[in-house]
């Protein structure tokens, strides 16, 4: 089984992710809590309460388990791909594979992906929800410490399966979407490219950011639903199932509720993929 793609999905994921964080801690608070305006509102709170590294919490779990899940993504996608044409990465563009296969190997990536992702992103989703500002003498101390703290903590009350709350949610939300994302990606690529030539870097950053602005709008909804299941019994209330979340949370506060945090995903998913795909695509061509 080829590791590069494991290799350079690592690598690529890592860079990713720093350039999107500041983005995603506003996305969970705004999809999770109900003090903020919009966009602005929580970015000028943010900063305003906790400064710069109020956008960052919670980063430097992501910061090796995301680029580890993203190593999965991609190393598992290329492998399907390469079981289901039998072309591997150097050949890929020179003998382009069906679109169903693309969305097959993708698919496939992403529900793997997905369980690997689930603790990390609880975890990250928990932590970014403490809006407390840095600790100060007479201040309550906030819930979790840090990572480890808060992995024990959930471990503690809820048991080991407490790590995997909202993992259903993140499966449903990964499996069809990341079979978009390959899928976009590609068909992007393909356009702008003269036939079974492999793309230049531009048109790789551009199909790269599309790609991740598609598989995004189409995850939102259970985007929300995920990250509100992954707070129950915090400031949230327990849901019963995926189901049960979506029917109250539309009852409560209206089918926008599934949108929210839809402009600043979009916002944050170009640039980070963008890096990710020519990231990835770089390294695996200058290893041959
Ligand atoms: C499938 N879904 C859109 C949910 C995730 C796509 C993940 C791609 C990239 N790691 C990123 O964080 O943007």
């Amino acid at each position: 089984m080829p590791v590069e793609e494991f290799v350079a999905g690592w690598i690529s994921g890592a860079l990713g992710l720093v350039l999107g964080h500041p983005f995603d801690t506003v996305k969970v608070r705004l999809q999770t809590q109900t003090t903020y305006q919009g966009i602005i509102d929580c970015m000028v709170k943010t900063y305003r309460h906790e400064s710069l590294l109020g956008f960052f919490k919670g980063m430097s779990f992501p910061i090796a388990s995301i680029a580890v899940v993203n190593s999965v993504l991609f190393g598992v996608y290329s492998n399907t791909l390469l079981a289901l044409t039998a072309t591997s990465h150097q050949e890929r563009w020179a003998q382009p594979p069906s679109y169903t296969h693309v969305f097959i190997a993708g698919c496939t990536g992403g529900f793997v992906q997905a369980y690997c992702l689930a603790p990390f992103d609880l975890i990250k989703v928990r932590l970014q929800n403490q809006t407390e500002p840095r600790a100060r003498p007479g201040s309550p101390p906030p819930r979790y410490r840090g990572p480890v703290h808060c992995a024990v903590s959930i471990c503690r009350e809820d048991g080991p399966w407490g790590l995997f709350r909202g993992a259903w949610a993140l499966t449903l939300r990964d499996t069809p979407t990341l079979g978009i994302y390959f899928v976009t990606y590609e068909w992007l690529c393909r356009q702008s490219t003269p036939d079974r030539q492999n793309p230049g870097a531009a048109t790789v950053l551009v199909a790269g950011g599309f790609a991740g602005i598609a598989s995004w709008a189409v995850a939102t909804p259970l985007d929300v639903i995920k990250s509100r299941m992954q707070m129950g019994g915090l400031k949230h209330r327990v849901y019963r199932g995926v189901l049960d979340c979506m029917v109250s949370s539309a009852r409560q506060e209206g089918l926008g509720v599934f949108f929210r945090g839809l402009t600043i995903n979009s916002a944050r998913a170009f640039p980070v993929n963008a890096v990710t795909f020519l990231t990835y695509e770089y390294l695996l061509s200058s290893w041959g």
